[in-house]
């Protein structure tokens, strides 16, 4: 069994003590708790609405209970907690394979539908073998190096696109237009745009004129899974399936068309790849994506291809639209964050020669947004874990394979654990571990992306893309905000805003030479023309 470096370590030091002579283990029955009868819970649940406030009811919960709570609903009991120094203590117990109640309703949907009938479902070390074989192509370095080219060519089209929008429809002089809209459509469309043209290895022209009806059908399709998702967790879904229940009926098909798509868009690289190898070598060269890329290594089944490339699909386009959003709009209300930021790009892309990695690298406040986006808003509010042993927590006993959630909502903004937590600061994530972040150093307040052997496979695609966009739209545009008022947001599967904010774009653009922004040297119209003459010569 493979463990995290350093788990020996520290599970002979922190590992189970039934009780220990200064003060004896609680009891698991002891834990503070909502109420114990867990149907009577999920009716309130549904009268007050909480499902779509989940992130609220849990951080009201903490600050009335305390950082440990039982709470029953419906078909689901946790336990959960919120303070780093527990949720190290859960990661230290997790097997190879916890199981992630977020997948229950899909997994009964792939069961009843036949859809390649158990590939999700494999666990242990069969399921860490093909797990390792895809993490080689989207999170290992080399990976990485090989897909953000991908990535960056579809961040400047996007702010290509906004320019020309902001000039056509914006307001203000020539050279300082302004434009001011709900970005969210726009920012879906570069996630979908993006995620294929990594997953697929070829664009899908979501920017053109005229984008494809199927392609929004998708966005859609996503969305409404998502929607649908949460209650189904907590209600019996076997029994929602045989009745025939609305909900029901339209989660499973959202996720008929999540397949297709992605079958249809499988079924196509297939073909270019095989035409590909048929030309020989000088047709094998070029980088065709993660899907090429596993066809071509034959290390795991077509059935697995697929399976894991639609999970990566499902999992590809709201997750990163939405924490978009976000960013900009904390970016747009905190203008001398902004700028802090946009400096530091602008040196590290001016350095970079064109190299995007090499610019990501040199601006660290770009990497310190995400986290402080991510932060104050968690895409998923929650980590699950079942841990394969008996563990303790705030000094009460939790048996192996209780279901126990580190809160990731109530986390990110708890006073005990971050000072100020509520300003947005991307400069706290550089500083050292015990600046602006309280109560001890173990780590474990930047979990965003999860943890350990399970964490988002999708991390790196999901980082870079966010990051390459931001640097872009910050070399190209100023940013602000109509209404800096905190936005409202709501618990679908995953966290997002009730209404998506308004973001206002002013094109930058060099009064000497009459460069537009996203040129690297917009704003030093001295350093604009400078390169513009060392690239005549
Ligand atoms: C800001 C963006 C994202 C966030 C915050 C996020 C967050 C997460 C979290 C918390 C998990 C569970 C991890 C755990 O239990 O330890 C997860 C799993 C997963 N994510 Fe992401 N994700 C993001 C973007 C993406 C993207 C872009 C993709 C696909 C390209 C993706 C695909 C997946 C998949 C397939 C899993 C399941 C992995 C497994 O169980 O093996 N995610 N994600």
């Amino acid at each position: 069994m493979i463990q995290p470096a350093g788990f020996f370590f520290f599970s002979f030091l922190g590992g189970f003590r039934p009780s220990c002579g200064l003060f004896s283990v609680r009891s698991f029955e002891e834990i503070p708790h909502t109420g114990r009868n867990s149907w009577v819970n999920l009716l309130r649940f549904w009268r007050e609405d909480r499902f779509r406030h989940l992130h609220k009811h849990m951080e009201r919960t903490f600050n009335s209970l305390g950082p440990i709570y039982r709470e029953h609903v419906g078909t689901q009991s946790s336990v959960n907690i919120m303070l780093p120094s527990d949720i190290s203590e859960l990661f230290r117990s997790e097997g190879l394979h916890p199981r992630r109640m977020t997948l229950q309703p899909w997994a009964t949907h792939r069961e009843t539908r036949q859809h390649g009938k158990g590939v999700f479902l494999k666990n242990g070390e069969e399921w860490r073998a093909d797990r390792l074989l895809l993490n080689k192509e989207v999170m290992m370095s080399e990976a990485v190096r090989r897909f953000i080219p991908l990535l960056d060519e579809v961040a400047q089209d996007f702010c290509h696109m906004m320019q020309t929008k902001v000039e056509r429809e914006g307001r203000g002089e020539r050279g300082k237009r302004s434009l001011t809209i709900n970005p969210s459509p726009d920012l879906f469309r570069f996630a979908l745009e993006a995620s294929c043209h990594v997953l697929y290895g070829e664009r899908i022209g979501l920017f053109s004129s005229s984008p494809s009806l199927e392609s929004q059908k998708f966005i859609w399709a996503v969305e409404r899974m998502l929607a649908t998702t949460p209650p189904l967790l907590y209600l019996p879904h076997r029994l929602l399936l045989h009745l025939g229940a609305p909900l029901w009926t339209q989660h499973a098909s959202a996720w008929d068309h999540i397949f297709t798509h992605a079958e249809e868009r499988i079924q196509r690289g297939y073909q270019r790849l095989s035409h590909s190898q048929s030309r020989g070598p000088e047709g094998g060269g070029r980088y065709k994506g993660v899907l090429g890329q596993l066809m071509a290594k034959g290390q795991l089944s077509l059935e697995l291809i697929k399976a894991n490339i639609t999970e990566l699909m499902a999992g590809a386009v709201d997750t990163t639209a939405v924490p978009l959003q976000f960013a900009l709009f904390e970016l747009g209300r905190n203008p001398e964050v902004q700028q802090r930021v946009r400096q530091q790009v602008q040196e590290s892309w001016a350095q970079a020669g064109g190299d995007p990695q090499k610019a990501l690298q040199e601006a660290p406040l770009l990497k310190g947004t995400i986290r402080e986006t991510l932060r104050l808003y968690p895409v998923g509010t929650t980590v699950q874990r079942y841990p394969v042993k008996d563990i303790v927590l705030q000094n009460y006993h939790i048996p192996a394979g209780t279901m126990v959630q580190a809160c990731l909502y109530p986390l990110g903004r708890s006073a005990e654990v971050f000072e100020d937590p509520l300003r947005f600061d991307p400069g706290r994530w550089g500083k050292s571990r015990e600046e602006g972040q309280r109560g001890g150093g173990t780590g474990f307040r930047s979990l965003a992306f999860g943890f350990g052997a399970r964490q988002c496979v999708g991390r790196r695609i999901a980082e870079n893309e966010m990051q390459l966009l931001l640097m872009h739209i910050l070399l190209g545009f100023d940013l602000s905000v109509p209404s800096s008022e905190d936005i409202k947001t709501m618990c679908t599967l995953i966290l997002m805003p009730e209404t998506p904010p308004k973001i206002t774009f002013t094109n930058f653009w060099c009064f000497s030479c009459g460069n537009q922004g996203s040129h690297p040297f917009f704003l030093l119209s001295s350093l604009c023309c400078s390169q513009k003459t060392t690239d005549s010569k």
